[in-house]
């Protein structure tokens, strides 16, 4: 059995129109399935909590929709017993598909998914804030804390975010508002602390990505050595006294090419801990996490066995 799991919002609709193709496949190829489709955020999350809590046998859990709905299908997952997930992309950034280099036909996907050849076992990661009571969050593609959390916020909330989908110009939307935030943003004083050892210290700090894949921000490559299989975190810190400089390393990482500018500094870890001196937007794979100040972050390593 096949359990879909589909965002018909997503890409200001074109998921609703990629589920009717695959439902039409599917119907072809007298697959046993079973949809659920989501009416409001919070919906995958719970679907997919619902579909395996109690250790069922196994399940194939199968995400249609952008890096948001993979986000909520993840962190609802109940890992007890044999789950595997599959992917059909239909969103606006797409970094995880962009990754897993998917097909971008849907129907080749679905194809892949029905008929798999390979299976990975992917690292995910899981960011915590809260000063009193300490909420848990699953990230698949990458967390940050910052401008580009930031950009993340104010795409959630634009009004004009539905127009770009729909105009199919998802990533344009995530440029103009990147430079909106990039002539918006302060910078703050803070530190990290990687594996609970090593601290280092920022004055000019303007974000920290951390990734378990290399993109986020619907292409932008902030991270290119990061591995999905090697049980680490790929860090990526902004530090800058020059606003200006962050310009050409924001092109670069446009570009998928490494930046080569001293402001930008790249780590490797299994867990990190972040202090910013002063409240600053977090995300995890482009949802909202609010403002912190301190957000924490570890790499759990080969547990989401995966159709690519
Ligand atoms: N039926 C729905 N109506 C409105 N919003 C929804 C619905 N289902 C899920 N959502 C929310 O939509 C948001 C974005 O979804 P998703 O990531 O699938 O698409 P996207 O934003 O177009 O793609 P990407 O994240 O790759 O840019 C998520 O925050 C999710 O919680």
């Amino acid at each position: 059995m096949y359990y879909f799991i589909v965002n018909p919002n997503s890409r200001g609709g074109r998921g609703r129109n990629v589920w009717k193709r695959l439902e039409q496949v599917l119907k072809a190829s007298h697959v046993e399935y079973q949809a659920f489709l989501t009416e409001k955020p919070g919906d995958a999350n719970r679907f997919a909590r619902e579909l395996t809590e109690g250790c069922r046998e196994s399940s194939v859990i199968i995400g249609v929709g952008g890096d948001g709905t993979v986000n909520e299908i993840l962190d609802g997952l109940c890992f007890c017993g044999s789950i595997t997930f599959g992917y059909i992309p239909a969103g606006s950034g797409n970094d995880l598909a962009r990754s897993l280099k998917l097909p971008k036909n849907p129907v080749r996907c679905l194809k892949k998914i029905l008929q798999p050849k390979y299976y990975k076992l992917m690292d995910y990661g899981v960011l915590s804030y809260g000063d009193g009571e300490i909420a848990h969050r699953r990230f698949m593609v990458s967390a940050g804390i910052g401008m580009d959390a930031a950009v993340c916020h104010n795409i959630l909330y634009s009004k004009s975010k539905g127009l770009f989908r729909k105009l199919c110009i998802g990533k344009l939307t995530y440029l103009l508002i990147g430079i909106k935030q990039l002539i918006l943003a302060k910078p703050s004083k803070g530190y990290i602390l990687l594996n609970g050892v090593q601290k280092i210290e920022f004055g000019h700090a303007y974000f920290i990505s951390v990734h378990i894949h290399p993109y986020e921000g619907g292409g932008f490559k902030f991270a290119p050595e990061a591995n999905f299989e090697d049980g680490q975190l790929s860090v990526c810190v902004m530090n800058s006294g020059n606003k200006r400089k962050l310009i050409p390393v924001l092109i670069r990482a446009l570009m998928g090419r490494k930046s080569l500018h001293r402001g930008v500094r790249f780590y490797t870890c299994e867990e990190i801990m972040i202090h910013m001196d002063r409240p600053m937007a977090v995300h995890v794979d482009g949802e909202s996490c609010f403002c912190q100040n301190d957000v924490q972050l570890r790499c759990i390593g080969k547990k989401l066995r995966m159709i690519v």
